[in-house]
């Protein structure tokens, strides 16, 4: 996510772009080579919102650059349409439009198969220009007498011609594309982007409809990338015919990877190198087309080196110097706030916030006849199970025993071969895992999924917008801080989970018992009426066992919560009733004592890994 300091970068960027035409002529930078490198950092801008904000790397993005470029330019010279600006504007919706009909289909595949879609749909649109639209576009003539914009203001009247002057059109157009830009980076919707790109299963069991929000993404890139197609027409006087090739795509894609991407402004970056590179190698030194070796070279040099590209290098230089001095403020003020706590008396302990409870009658939970089969292998095996309101149960059973499995289908997550799951009183069987986290069902994981490239602040701010936006809402122009009771939720879950003072740590410098803690936390920010443990315990030392049993205990108070772990000691501390689960099956259930006695649990044990439970 990005840090959300208010119209700083906006400001940065107005002072760029009005000295840009005082300065570059100084480095060389012809007005037209600018013009062409704030088309490609416009269309840019909407491609790493995709790429580097949402993880999705699409090859197809030459589909909507030359849809909106056409359109525009087929107004402005065959369609006697006179306003540039409004025919700019129609390219640019003709493009999102375009691009929610293909988001549709290339979206329904992750990972490589999406980037082989979207390669796909470009040669598809590509050979579509050329043949059975030629009519319209040219084909490969393209389009000429592509007028520049003018605007009648009554008293008078501007007219953005060439170099310069149309500059001050596209650099205008260039910052309103970043204001937009990073309002959306900045939104609600910005931070679930990120947890897409980290990790779209945890995005999806904390409540998201992350279906929505990529396809949110995928149009808000081909929106600005059909403006930026119009803007190409409009620069060249010519809407030419190779806007939509194949190479359009991977000089954005590599563009944007010399910049560095998820920074809004690497795409801009990469189109500075690369067309200087260009201009410099091929007429100062006269390479002619062995200028792209050397363009090769560098790119192959900028990937291995300096992986999140020239800003991203850049940011780790200035995170090193001010990691150091932060670092040195850090441990002054610690030493403070420890002479400080010594002579405080001590603070009284954090509560557990108390959930509210809806009315309905019955047990919270309670599955009839669960089953699970993978192949001939039977997981679960017809069990009945049911939780009250209020109740700490815990599930115990040998490794392979079908423990997981049985949390995963409570939660929706697998779909159970037959046998039904009622939550509240309502029937839960079939639903997907992120409407059953809205309904205030969840579950921490076994082996954590956490939100790897943001701060702890940040992965509990993403569960907890799940809870307080609902699974799908596109306030794009909301700040997080405009999200009522947000920072609130945050907070307690922060006290919850003992991680208030490794708030703003990423999550890849924490200890391993922190991030089990975050894993957990993660759930509880969900604010869920029945929270589900998978071995919350798992692989932590003794200490840091006894602290999270600790923990557990305050969360404990005032939910229902199932917790299942291999640690019996500290399991038995925690819940009321136990139930043991052996080969799939519902061996026994009873309270710690009857089921520390049960013989046929002993036998169980004896005869799996464990050992003998502790009397
Ligand atoms: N996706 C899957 N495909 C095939 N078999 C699976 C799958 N997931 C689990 N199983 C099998 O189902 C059985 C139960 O696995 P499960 O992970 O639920 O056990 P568990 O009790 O949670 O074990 P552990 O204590 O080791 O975590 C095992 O034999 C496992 O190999």
């Amino acid at each position: 996510m990005l840090k959300q300091r208010p119209f700083l970068i906006e400001a940065l960027t107005a002072i760029g772009l009005i000295a840009a035409p005082f300065v570059l002529p100084h480095l060389g930078f012809a007005p037209n080579t600018v013009n062409r490198i704030l088309v490609w950092g416009l269309f840019g801008l909407g491609f790493d919102i995709l790429f580097g904000f949402t993880g999705l790397l699409s090859f197809g993005q030459s589909a909507f650059y030359g849809t909106g470029g056409f359109v525009a330019a087929y107004l402005l010279t065959r369609a006697g349409f006179g306003n540039v600006l409004g025919a700019l504007l129609i390219g640019m919706i003709a493009a999102a439009a375009t691009g929610y009909l293909i988001g549709l289909i290339a979206l329904r595949r992750t990972g490589i198969y999406f980037a082989m879609i979207t390669v796909a749909i470009a040669e598809v649109f590509f050979f579509v220009e050329f043949n059975p639209l030629s009519d319209f576009t040219g084909g490969e003539n393209g389009l000429p007498g592509v007028p520049t914009p003018s605007f009648n203001l009554g008293f008078t009247s501007i007219h953005f011609t060439n170099g310069w002057s149309l500059y001050q059109f596209i650099a205008l157009c260039y910052f309103v594309g970043v204001v937009i830009a990073l309002r959306v980076v900045r939104s609600p919707v910005g931070a679930v982007l990120s947890a897409i790109r980290d990790n779209p299963l945890r995005a999806t069991a904390v409540g998201h409809n992350i279906h929505g929000y990529k396809l949110t993404a995928f149009v808000i890139a081909a929106a600005y990338a059909g403006f930026a197609g119009g803007l190409l027409g409009v620069l060249q006087a010519f809407m030419p015919p190779d806007a939509f090739t194949f190479d359009t795509s991977g000089q954005l894609v590599m563009q944007t990877a010399i910049g560095g991407r998820g920074t809004l402004f690497g795409p801009l970056v990469g189109a500075t190198v690369w067309l200087f590179l260009q201009d410099f190698l091929q007429s100062a030194l006269g390479l002619g087309a062995a200028w792209k070796l050397v363009l090769g070279v560098v790119f192959v040099l900028l990937v291995c080196f300096l992986r999140g590209g020239i800003i991203g290098g850049l940011a780790d230089l200035y995170r090193l110097v001010l990691g150091k001095r932060k670092q040195a403020d850090a441990e002054m003020e610690q030493d403070a706030a420890d002479t400080e706590a010594r002579l405080q008396p001590p603070p009284a302990p954090m509560q557990a916030k108390e959930v509210e409870h809806p009315a309905y009658s019955g047990p919270i939970l309670k599955a009839t006849g669960l089953t699970k089969r993978y192949g001939g292998l039977v997981a679960n095996s017809d069990i009945d199970f049911s939780v009250n309101r209020g109740e700490l149960r815990g599930i115990i059973g040998p490794n392979g025993a079908g423990k997981s499995t049985f949390f995963k289908m409570l939660t929706c997550e697998i779909a159970p071969s037959s046998g039904q799951i009622v939550f509240e009183s309502r029937d839960i069987t079939g639903l997907k895992v992120t409407e059953v986290c809205q309904l205030g069902l969840t579950k921490s994981y076994q082996v954590n999924q956490l939100f790897t490239g943001l701060t702890v602040r940040e992965n509990l701010t993403i569960a907890a917008l799940a809870e307080l936006r609902g699974k799908f809402r596109l306030d794009l122009f909301r700040t997080l801080g405009g999200v009522k009771g947000l920072t609130e939720q945050v907070a307690h879950t922060l006290a919850l989970v003992n991680l208030t003072r490794r708030a703003d740590t990423p999550v890849s410098e924490l200890a391993y018992g922190e991030k089990r803690r975050l894993e957990i936390g993660l759930a509880l920010a969900t604010s869920p009426r029945l929270l589900l443990l998978d071995e919350p315990l798992a692989g932590m030392s003794p200490r840091e066992r006894l602290e999270t049993v600790k923990l557990l205990k305050s969360i404990a108070r005032g939910r229902t919560m199932i917790i299942i772990d291999h640690d019996m000691d500290s399991l038995f501390e925690l819940v009321e009733r136990v139930t043991v689960l052996q080969e799939g099956r519902v061996l026994v259930s009873g309270t710690p004592e009857e089921i520390k006695a049960n013989a046929a649990v002993q036998e169980a044990y004896l005869g799996g890994v464990h050992g003998e439970i502790a009397a």
